[in-house]
């Protein structure tokens, strides 16, 4: 489905979305599990499958045995560096063809079943490549990764090819139809996502079976916050369907509906960013850069200068894919979407651009729907033409703020303090990227501030404690960000 607008008017949520409204558990396996809804947001429709059937056993066996730590506590495969001599060896056979049996009973893809099959050869797919680098960081700390393997044998590269293609992602680790959003499971079913503490990881790569580590708190904490999606998928239908209501029929005046949405916004942005604190204790900064080695890309990363090849695949041609990221998460972008944030034209944008590609389809489809439809309705200048609705778009605003800073504070103590390596996971320069989104949230906020209605409106006025805080903060932020430069000799 392609979602523009370059002709007529888009038409409304429901008509676009189908499902949007659905009772999650009534949809078929052959959707992919990644369509949304009013009740499961970015999340998958069920919890994800944790394994597949007998003739993946081989596959099921080696994913199990990669560990750093095993589930039974006992040292894996990657422990000791043995996958790669493992699989080389001829441990797993091509199981490609076995793909074909995932299908459901009118006979076709079970799409859940091969988002489970995608995710368990990604996570196979990096420990191989990425093995080398974490010997050799073992061995030092501080000379960096190495080289990772650069050829991905048949026996991972076709099937991981196979099911991307399937559920149309890239053929890599990602970070929602893989590493987060579809490896946990619930300790009780009966108690779901609604306790943390009921959360555990499918797979890791290092202590992450065991729920108190940090690998699995870091992954966890995600799922965490995007249990609230939901409310933001609501929120954000509600105030389009308001608005081009109100556009088809000019007498019709929403604006109270608008407003609601913003409410709907604005409540879930508190609970996921609660949540987001909690990332402190559930993951401890200095864990981190262990388990980070595998989730790096190959896009612009000093461990793959020339790619990987995919062997048999594009005349054993080498391929380039960005690694895992938050930055692959939908939530922040929807509201950057809805808001009509506008990021400066330079190369650090074109990277936030080029990870929308790594989104599972559905993701994919509905933020794009958000952003025709935002520029269509104008809801940015909707917004600001009425004093309520403009305040509630600025604290909407500041959400977006404060959960960038959130973020950059966590960037600072998890990476930049620890790591010298000059890229990010997925291949943005780690000390200049996320300022410039968090910098171009900054400026429009003053914009709405001093744009003509804080003169007269004393609501407007009370804002100024928030106006200030943005000042203080965007001025530290281009410090930091020079001095950080400067140290790494930018
Ligand atoms: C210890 C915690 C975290 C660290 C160290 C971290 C690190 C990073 C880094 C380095 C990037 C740059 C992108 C790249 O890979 O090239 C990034 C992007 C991003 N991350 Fe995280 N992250 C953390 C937690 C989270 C959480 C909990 C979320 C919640 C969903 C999240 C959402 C995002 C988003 C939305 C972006 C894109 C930023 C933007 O659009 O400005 N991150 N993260
Ligand atoms: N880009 C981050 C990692 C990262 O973003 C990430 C990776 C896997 C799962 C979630 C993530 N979320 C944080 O943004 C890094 O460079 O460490």
């Amino acid at each position: 489905m392609s979602v523009t607008c370059e002709e007529k008017p888009l038409p409304d949520t429901s008509t676009l979305f189908p499902h949007l409204h659905s009772n999650p558990a009534t949809l078929p396996l052959s959707l992919n599990p990644f369509t949304i809804t009013t009740t499961t947001g970015f999340l998958p429709l069920r919890p994800p499958r944790v394994d597949l059937p007998a003739s993946f056993a081989a596959l099921t066996n080696l994913v199990e045995k990669l560990p750093i730590v095993r589930q039974d506590g006992s040292p894996g495969l990657l422990a000791n560096f043995q996958l790669g001599n493992t699989i080389d060896a001829g441990a797993l056979p091509d199981l490609s063809d076995a793909l074909d049996e995932l299908i459901v009973q009118d006979g076709k893809p079970n799409l859940s079943s091969i988002t489970t099959a995608f995710r368990d050869y990604a996570f196979l797919a990096s420990a191989y490549l990425l093995e080398p680098c974490w010997e050799a960081w073992n061995a030092n700390r501080e000379t960096g990764y190495g080289l990772g393997r650069q050829v991905l044998p048949k026996c991972i590269a076709r099937p991981l090819l196979k099911t991307a293609a399937l559920i149309d992602i890239p053929p890599f680790m990602s970070y929602a139809a893989a590493y987060a959003l579809y490896n946990y499971r619930y300790h009780d079913p009966a108690i779901g996502y609604s306790r943390y503490s009921n959360l555990r990881l499918i797979r890791a790569f290092e202590q992450g079976l065991d729920p108190r580590s940090s690998e699995a708190g870091f992954v966890l904490t995600h799922v965490d916050m995007v249990k609230h999606s939901p409310s933001l998928i609501q929120g954000v239908t509600r105030i389009l369907d308001m608005i081009e209501e109100s556009t088809r029929t000019p007498s019709l005046n929403n604006r109270d509906g608008v407003n609601q949405g913003f409410e709907i916004l604005l409540s879930a942005m508190e609970k996921i960013e609660a949540s987001m604190e909690t990332m402190w204790s559930n993951s401890l900064p200095r864990d981190y850069n262990a388990y980070r080695t595998f989730i790096f890309g190959i896009t612009s990363q000093s461990m793959f200068p020339n790619g990987v090849v995919y062997e048999g695949h594009n005349g054993n041609k080498p391929l380039f894919f960005r690694g895992e990221s938050g930055a692959n998460d939908s939530m922040i972008p929807l509201l950057d979407h809805l808001l009509e944030i506008p990021m400066p034209a330079n190369p650090l944008t074109a990277i936030l651009k080029d990870f929308r590609a790594y989104r599972p389809l559905p993701h994919r489809q509905f933020l794009s729907f958000v952003m025709n439809k935002a520029t269509e309705l104008g809801v940015a200048a909707y917004c600001r033409a009425d004093p309520t609705t403009a305040i509630l778009y600025l604290q909407l605003l500041d959400h977006v703020r404060s959960f960038r800073w959130r973020h950059w504070l966590f960037v600072r103590e998890y990476i930049l303090k620890r790591s010298k390596h000059p890229t990010a996971t997925g291949g943005s320069p780690i000390v200049t990227w996320l300022p410039n989104q968090l910098l171009a949230v900054m400026d429009l906020m003053v914009d709405v501030y001093e744009g003509g209605l804080s003169r007269e409106n004393g609501e407007f006025k009370r804002l100024q404690g928030m106006m200030d805080n943005v000042r203080k903060q965007r001025a530290k932020l281009e410090k930091e960000v020079q001095k950080w430069c400067q140290e790494r000799g930018w």
